[in-house]
């Protein structure tokens, strides 16, 4: 007889007001596999999986685990039941160990706190068990996001999961911890564990997948092997049409027109008076994109906070918009909105929007004293309403709810809306970073498709991905970033993948 299903949902229903999240649901996990869960932004795919880990309630529906009927209330009932989950947002407190995360909340209800060594003694088998290497004593916020992740790993595997959910594993990460997680990962699935991995990259479930569920509109509306299907069929079921990311070669910039934004001999510190800007030049022209490509922590950051203000350089000069800057007077983010430089931060969370503000308030901030959105020191809430649903039809922003709060949005339609502002003053300049972590494969096409329509209208675009096909896809040339320092630079018809992976890696 073929063992039960690691996880059984049956015909899950799950409303947020008029919104349907979650309809008639069915997803059927074999143990020991890999399942991926794809589909567009606000398909549904967290909202399930939140309700598989107890987080929210289904309206209906039924949910067996490992054979056995289950009623998950909360997140305590899921453990119990064997049930991880790794969120998009790290659940880890910054200011204590590892070792401490992992005790916190582990301890069982019914008697004290398990002693440390204990705790450390079970962690390190593990650790040898599964490769996934954490440093116990290091305090949370000295390690890099990808050991981050191994510790929540290793927190829900110390836990007893089973079943591992994992959303959106590889959004934050570089392509070689990418590389490493996918590694654990087979190695824990030949171990017997379940893995749900929600992403947006066909390609990762192709390469790491045993079966894959898409979702559309909170349905299912494929459920197949991975050797049944493709990343063009995953494409189509996902939005419905076929998708083209890849180069718009009909659409190449005319050449490049005057230099709208020159930097030379930026350098920049860290809190800690850690270099990471050295001696770093760059020219944007009119009607051309620039990508700067690079292992991530290698400077593009600072570049981007740098060049909008939002940190000044300890030597360096800035021209833009007929203006000069230095550090004694740097520019600032009020004055680059002013000489038209827009800027789509990466962190969408902490930069780009404030979470409980409503979608209207997102989508004028830093520019709630235009003369449209301010008047005698009163705000025009009718103006920000009224623009704020053009950029939601504009930009296809779901669902299209000026009044909805800013957290309520998938990771998706929040970027949607905050390009949308940036792009609603028609900037010469637009610098922008990581534009499509977390947004679905029709949302990116679109949003290529935005970024090529400013360039190709005479503005200047500094793109900064950890994404090198992203890079591939739009810049004109590719400004390649290593330790602080610009190691080189390539037209694209020069770059390849090695040529591109040599100057990350150092070579000049
Ligand atoms: N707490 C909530 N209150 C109101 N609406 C919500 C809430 N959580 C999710 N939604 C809505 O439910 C729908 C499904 O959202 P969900 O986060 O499950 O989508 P998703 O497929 O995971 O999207 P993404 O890929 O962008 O993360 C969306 O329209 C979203 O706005």
């Amino acid at each position: 007889m073929p063992a039960a299903p690691a996880v059984a949902m049956r015909h899950i229903e799950k409303r947020f007001g008029a919104v349907h999240a979650n309809r008639d649901v069915t997803l059927t996990v074999a143990p020991g596999t890999v399942h991926g869960i794809v589909g567009e932004n606000g398909a549904g795919k967290s909202t399930l999986m939140s309700i598989l880990y107890g987080f929210y309630q289904a309206d209906s529906g039924q949910i067996e685990i490992e054979g056995r009927p289950a009623r998950i209330e909360g997140s305590a009932q899921a453990i119990a039941l064997g049930i991880g989950m790794v969120h998009q947002h790290f659940m880890l407190v910054d200011t204590l160990s590892a070792l401490d995360n992992v005790m916190l909340g582990a301890e069982p209800a019914w008697r004290l706190t398990p002693a440390r060594a204990t705790v450390r003694q079970g962690l390190q088998a593990l650790m040898d068990k599964t490769g996934l290497q954490v440093r116990l004593d290091a305090q949370v916020h000295d390690l890099p996001v990808g050991e981050r992740q191994r510790l929540e790993i290793l927190k829900a595997l110390y836990r007893g999961a089973r079943i591992l959910i994992l959303d959106e594993p590889t959004a934050v990460l570089t392509p070689q911890e990418t590389e490493q997680l996918f590694g654990t990962l087979r190695a824990l699935r030949d171990q017997g564990t379940t893995i749900l991995l929600i992403t947006h990259k066909l390609k990762e479930i192709m390469s790491l997948c045993d079966n894959v569920t898409v979702m559309r509109a909170g349905q299912v509306v494929l459920d197949t092997p991975i050797a049944g299907t493709s990343v063009n069929d995953l494409a189509q079921a996902m939005v419905g049409r076929l998708v083209h990311l890849g180069r718009d070669a009909s659409a190449r910039a005319v050449a490049p027109g005057a230099v709208l934004l020159s930097a030379r001999g930026l350098c920049a510190t860290d809190a800690l008076g850690v270099q990471r800007l050295c001696d770093v030049g760059l020219d944007l022209r009119a009607g051309e994109i620039v990508g700067i490509a690079g292992v991530s922590g290698n400077g593009q950051s600072e570049l981007l906070d740098v060049l909008s203000g939002l940190q000044v350089p300890v030597r360096g000069e800035l021209d833009v918009g007929g203006r000069r800057f230095t550090p004694a007077r740097w520019i600032d983010p009020h004055t680059a909105r002013a000489l038209r430089v827009a800027h789509v931060p990466e962190d969408r969370h902490r930069r780009g929007l404030v979470l409980p503000f409503v979608a209207w308030e997102s989508a004028v901030l830093g520019y709630q004293d235009r003369p449209r959105y301010s008047a005698a020191g009163w705000m025009r809430q009718a103006h920000m309403r009224q623009d704020t649903a053009e950029m939601m039809a504009r930009y296809d922003v779901r669902p299209r709810q000026p009044a909805l709060r800013s957290s309520k949005f998938s990771g998706g339609n929040q970027q949607k809306l905050v390009l949308a502002r940036e792009a609603a003053t028609e900037p010469q300049v637009l610098l922008v970073g990581q534009p499509t972590r977390g947004v679905d494969i029709g949302a990116i096409e679109f949003i290529y498709g935005r970024l090529r329509a400013m360039r190709d209208a005479g503005g200047a675009v500094l793109l900064v991905s950890s994404e090198l096909d992203e890079i591939l896809a739009l810049a004109d040339r590719v400004v390649v970033m290593n330790a602080g320092r610009v190691a080189g630079e390539l037209p694209i018809d020069d770059c390849s993948e090695q040529a591109l992976g040599r100057l990350m890696g150092g070579a000049q």
